[in-house]
């Protein structure tokens, strides 16, 4: 069994808990009271390169990261650093997420919200939207291709905009066919764990232009940002070198002015 079959066996085991105590009209009349969604492709377009921060605690490849006893507040120096979007990784198990954190950094930010998780099934999206999500990760990988364009269609028709994550040339084309609008190329290899930052230089030019291209895992610094603009990345995601760092607003702070440097190519509006 992979990595990837793990964590979703477990992310099943506790999301059938979840649904055995609420229902899906629960959620639904939840959805209905938040805020409504904002524009996760438009925040991720434009000049530059964006950069999306993580709320990471630990994760399969390094276990425990930092302890993050307020992420609304990690989130909040995150957005006051300029991200242009929140991640917050939901899955409990092994990131030790919740769905509490996503309710409270959207309750702390003004900024969009991704809810990254494992998702599998239609209910994990309308918890997202309950809990105040903008976006939602897809992973090409953890789906087959009917269950990727019913979960895209069923996101797009309740405000929420997918992120859909590839990891290799085939996965780009099923994700274009399913109808993406923003897709991730993540460097973490699933199998083995390992980031390979050259998995975007190879990847992302089979991303039809009219998407959006986020570059996903690896990112250490400004060098990796500049790295992955000059690959074509529109956007830049970031966990780990964020919540290990000892100033996160900082660290945000010189990624997001590498990223609006002018000697990037302009961004795709
Ligand atoms: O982070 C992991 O070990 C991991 C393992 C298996 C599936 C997903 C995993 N991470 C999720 C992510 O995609 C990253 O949290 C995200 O891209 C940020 O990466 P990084 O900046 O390298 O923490």
């Amino acid at each position: 069994m992979s990595v990837l079959d793990e964590i979703i066996e477990g992310v099943r085991e506790d999301l059938a808990e979840r649904q055995a105590r609420v229902s899906l009209d629960e959620l639904k009349e939840r959805a209905a009271k938040a805020p409504q969604a904002k524009d996760g492709v438009a925040a991720l377009r434009g000049d530059g390169v964006k950069v999306i921060c993580e709320v990471k605690r630990s994760s399969p490849s390094k276990g425990a990261l930092a302890a993050i006893a307020d992420p609304a507040g990690l989130a909040a120096d995150y957005e006051a650093g300029g991200a242009a979007v929140i991640s917050v990784l939901t899955e409990q198990r092994r990131f030790g997420g919740s769905l509490a954190d996503l309710e409270a950094v959207r309750a702390k930010v003004d900024i969009p919200v991704l809810r990254k998780d494992f998702i599998v099934t239609a209910y994990q999206l309308w918890e997202a939207r309950a809990y105040g999500a903008d976006l939602v990760l897809l992973i090409v990988a953890a789906l087959d291709q009917e269950a990727l364009v019913s979960l895209i269609e069923r996101a797009e028709s309740i405000g929420l905009t997918p992120l859909v994550e590839v990891h290799d040339e085939e996965e780009v084309e099923r994700a274009v066919a399913a109808g993406a609008k923003i897709i991730g190329v993540n460097a973490r290899d699933l199998k083995t764990l390992k980031v390979h930052r050259s998995t975007f230089t190879r990847v992302a030019p089979e991303i039809p232009p009219h998407i959006v291209r986020i570059a996903e895992s690896g990112v250490r610094g400004p060098h990796d940002l500049i790295a992955y603009a000059n690959d074509g990345a529109d956007a830049v995601l970031v966990g780990e070198s964020l919540v290990t760092g000892k100033d996160p607003k900082a660290a945000v702070v010189d990624l997001v002015a590498a990223g609006e440097h002018p000697a990037l190519r302009h961004g795709r509006s």
